[in-house]
């Protein structure tokens, strides 16, 4: 295959690119009135208005040869088949396989996974069952009252994100707390408000080897025995989800307390799989599965819908167009709706950690940007902050914002401004002020000629800035998983594009190992020399402030 760079496609976009700089989208607007209902699409609830980016039809038809080109439904296919896409793993990448309700196999190594996938579904709604119902008791005969989920990284994303966005789904059975970070601060204040004699805690971690679960875990347990409760205990307020069953046994989790996953399932693509259990004990069952049934939904899309209409295929293509052709160094994510907040956190994870990436699958050296950083946070609140930088800063940040068109418990005059400044920031952003405009606001304010062309200048905005609006008619847990399936193919095409792994993620793993070897040097198991002289200083100091008791 030639390089990337070297493609015919390629090439053809770079011309387009060069025509498009020189065009403004209002005269777009301006001059073709089916510009919006040309350019959307509408799939698994979901409605993407993507008219206020800076394409044409030919533009977006080169992307699309680009996609074709590279392979992109081979590549999907090979992954939804269970070919080892993962290859510096070995791995099989079958997030899919999880919420695949077609009724096939999915073949793994010759093995139809598809039985132990089901089996373990089971076995998340049975275990669900028997605590909202008061069955499965504490050693002291209480019912369960709360669960402590502890986890990090995809272990603890997706639940945490996805319980908040359907806060209006939660049960009243349990509430679900959730402990990620190593910082003991965490852990103390979650465990000090409850009682142990009514807790689970959760322990989800796929490798069963993540320093910071495993130490949030163990001082759950040491917490657990000092408040009364015994080893024998332990039994019915642990359980563990991993795909290491055998470390998870060797901590002391019961065999029948752990819920299996696989090593095909990638961290940051596996709240589908048992580490969804908080998400089941929070939301209940038939909700957990309702998150599963919206993500096979938007897997049929993706599958199936030709480009044109194929959501995930327009995003990424529209994200390559600007990462590739514009410069975007970023891509921010503005949900207008409060229990969305958590979604540019989540996407961040799954973007940054599958295509912040150096080189292509073969290992060769990438000499084009890959991954873009994600960032952003809930609307109305940024336009009183960080917006001033995408309206007027330099460059380029393509926008996606999403919006309910029903909310939980809607007050109408709330939810119409958190609809209009949603969609006021998206036409502002495309249309900008011009000069001429500004210019002609300051009449009649006394100034002089100077002053008034000086601040005009101030106020123009350049506009031009493209964005993509996704509504939906209520956040549900069908559209939820809908639309977070969308970001996962989005991100996977990109990467197909982009010639990368998207699946493996060795810059975290290194940091995982330097982690452990400081700890070593901080505990004084580890000789002076092994650290650069910063580091050592570091260790150095913070061993002044904490001196062994
Ligand atoms: O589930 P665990 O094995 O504990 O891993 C937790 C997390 O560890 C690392 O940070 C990985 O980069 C993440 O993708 C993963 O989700």
């Amino acid at each position: 295959m030639t390089t990337l760079t070297e493609s015919a496609q390629w090439q053809t976009l770079e011309s387009l690119a060069q025509l498009v700089e020189k065009e403004h989208m209002r005269d777009w607007f301006a001059s073709d009135a089916n510009r919006a209902a040309d350019m959307n699409v509408e799939a698994c609830g979901l409605f993407l208005d993507f008219s206020k980016n800076r394409v044409t039809k030919d533009v977006l038809k080169a992307l699309f040869d680009l996609a074709d080109a590279r392979g992109v439904a081979q590549h999907r296919d090979a992954m939804f088949n269970g070919d080892i896409i993962n290859n510096t793993e070995g791995r099989a990448v079958l997030h899919t396989a999880l919420r695949n309700f077609s009724g096939q196999p999915v073949i793994v190594d010759g093995e139809d996974v598809m039985p132990e996938v089901l089996a373990t579904l089971d076995k998340i709604e049975a275990f669900t069952h028997s605590v909202h119902s008061g069955e499965h008791k504490g050693y002291t005969g209480k019912a369960i009252k709360h669960i402590v989920a502890i986890g990090i990284g995809g272990s603890f994303l997706g639940p945490k994100i996805m319980t908040e966005a359907l806060k209006p789904y939660q049960q009243d059975a349990v509430k679900v707390h959730f402990v990620a970070n190593v910082d003991g601060c965490h852990i103390t204040d979650v465990l000090s408000a409850m009682d142990h004699e009514d807790t689970l805690i959760v322990m989800s971690s796929k490798s069963f080897s993540t320093q910071e679960t495993l130490q949030n875990t163990l001082t759950a347990k040491d917490w657990f025995l000092k408040q009364g409760g015994t080893q024998e205990d332990i039994a019915r307020h642990f359980v563990a989800v991993s795909s290491n069953v055998k470390a998870a046994t060797e901590f002391g989790i019961a065999e029948e307390n752990i819920f299996p996953m696989w090593d095909w399932v990638g961290g940051r693509y596996s709240l589908w799989s048992a580490i969804g259990l908080p998400i089941s004990l929070c939301l209940g069952f038939a909700n957990f599965k309702g998150l599963l049934e919206g993500a096979f939904a938007m897997d049929e899309h993706f599958k199936t819908a030709p480009n044109e209409q194929n959501l995930p295929v327009i995003l990424a293509m529209l994200g390559i167009w600007y990462r590739n052709f514009f410069g975007a160094q970023s891509h921010v994510m503005l949900p207008y709706y409060h229990y969305l907040r958590g979604l540019p956190a989540y996407v961040q994870q799954l973007d940054m950690e599958s295509n912040g990436k150096l080189v292509t699958q073969d290992g060769d050296a990438i000499g084009y940007e890959t991954g873009p950083i994600i960032w952003g946070s809930e609307g109305t609140n940024g336009q009183h902050s960080f917006h001033q930088l995408i309206h007027q800063g330099h460059g380029v940040i393509p926008a996606d914002f999403l919006m309910p068109l029903n909310v939980p418990n809607q007050d109408d005059t709330h939810h119409a401004m958190l609809a209009s400044n949603c969609f006021g920031q998206a036409q502002a952003l495309m249309q900008g002020k011009t000069f001429a405009d500004c210019y002609a606001d300051l009449a009649d304010k006394g100034l002089d000629e100077a002053e008034r062309k000086r601040l005009a200048q101030h106020k123009t905005m350049p506009g031009n800035k493209p964005s993509n609006t996704i509504l939906f008619e209520k956040l549900d847990p069908f559209t939820l998983g809908a639309l977070v399936a969308m970001y996962e193919h989005k991100v996977f095409v990109q990467g197909v594009i982009w010639q990368l792994n998207s699946f493996d993620q060795w810059g975290v793993e290194l940091g995982k190992v330097l982690g452990n070897q400081v700890l070593a040097g901080i505990q004084g198991n580890t000789e002076a020399e092994t650290f650069d002289s910063s580091t050592q200083n570091l260790i150095n100091r913070f061993k002044q402030t904490n001196a062994p008791k």
